[in-house]
């Protein structure tokens, strides 16, 4: 693993990645294996671009078990910490894996940062703006634990736990807004529509387009033969 920065205030940041071959499986039906590496690939970008470039973000980490996507988070500033797949014994779900994932990742950014602010974050959000990252950090302040759910209010697009002794807890998985409540997450009430529009599908993604997407995002939809043309969104 890359060593964690030493600075002790700000954010850091946790966006997952499952491999690529698996990712955004729910697309299958409307974009090739390479359309949708891509897609991951450029969201991933603007995500992680958007996010390090807010104000109070001291690091973003990707974790990751996929070499390209570990490659591309680098190539935008952020550190990788590996995910490796484990041949036995592995996660009981899907879910699991990715709140395992991030669980570990956790644990290993408290040791060296125990006061910073940790926040899970989606790693679809191509309308991301650093401005309202930055918004709904602010607003976190003072709560242990909260939540900035998706457009729809059933998934958690940020899970934002404060400094001190509290774990992630991550729920992810499912509706996982309701999962995060339960565990006594404030659910935060913000005008962030970059921040709640992570992309499953293509009405998210049209949806991510009409609030302005992020420079990768935007060349990858605009490219000729590209995902624009495959689903008509160019
Ligand atoms: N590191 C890591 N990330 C994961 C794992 N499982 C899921 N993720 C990531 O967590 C986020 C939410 O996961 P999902 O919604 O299950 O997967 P997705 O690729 O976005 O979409 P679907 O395949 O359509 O479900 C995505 O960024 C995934 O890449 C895992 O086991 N390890
Ligand atoms: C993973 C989640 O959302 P999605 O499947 O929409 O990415 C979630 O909110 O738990």
């Amino acid at each position: 693993m890359t060593r964690a920065p030493a600075t002790a205030v700000g954010a850091h940041v946790l966006i997952p990645v499952k491999d690529l071959l698996s990712a955004k499986s729910r697309l299958a039906a409307a974009l090739t294996p390479a359309h949708r590496s891509e897609l991951v690939l450029a969201m991933l970008a603007d995500t992680v671009a958007a996010s390090s470039t807010a104000a109070d973000v001291a690091a973003v980490w990707v974790i990751t078990p996929d070499p390209t996507v570990a490659a591309e988070a680098r190539r935008h500033g952020a550190t990788v910490i590996a995910d490796p797949r484990r041949a036995r014994g592995g996660p009981r779900t899907a879910a699991d894996g990715l709140n395992d994932a991030l669980t570990a990742a956790a644990g290993r950014i408290r040791v060296r940062h125990p006061h910073s602010i940790l926040v899970a974050l989606q790693a679809d959000l191509p309308a991301l703006r650093a401005a309202e990252f930055d918004a709904a950090l602010a607003a976190a302040a003072g709560a242990p634990r909260s939540i900035v759910t998706d457009r729809h209010g059933t998934g958690t697009c940020a899970l934002i736990v404060a400094g001190g002794q509290d774990e992630l807890a991550p729920r992810f998985g499912g509706r996982s807004a309701e999962a995060h409540a339960g565990l006594g997450a404030v659910l935060l009430d913000g005008p962030w529509p970059g921040l709640r529009c992570d992309v499953d599908n293509v009405d998210d993604l049209a949806a991510a387009r009409s609030l302005g997407l992020g420079p990768a995002t935007a060349a990858a939809l605009t490219r000729p033969g590209g995902i624009g043309d495959a689903l008509r969104m160019r």
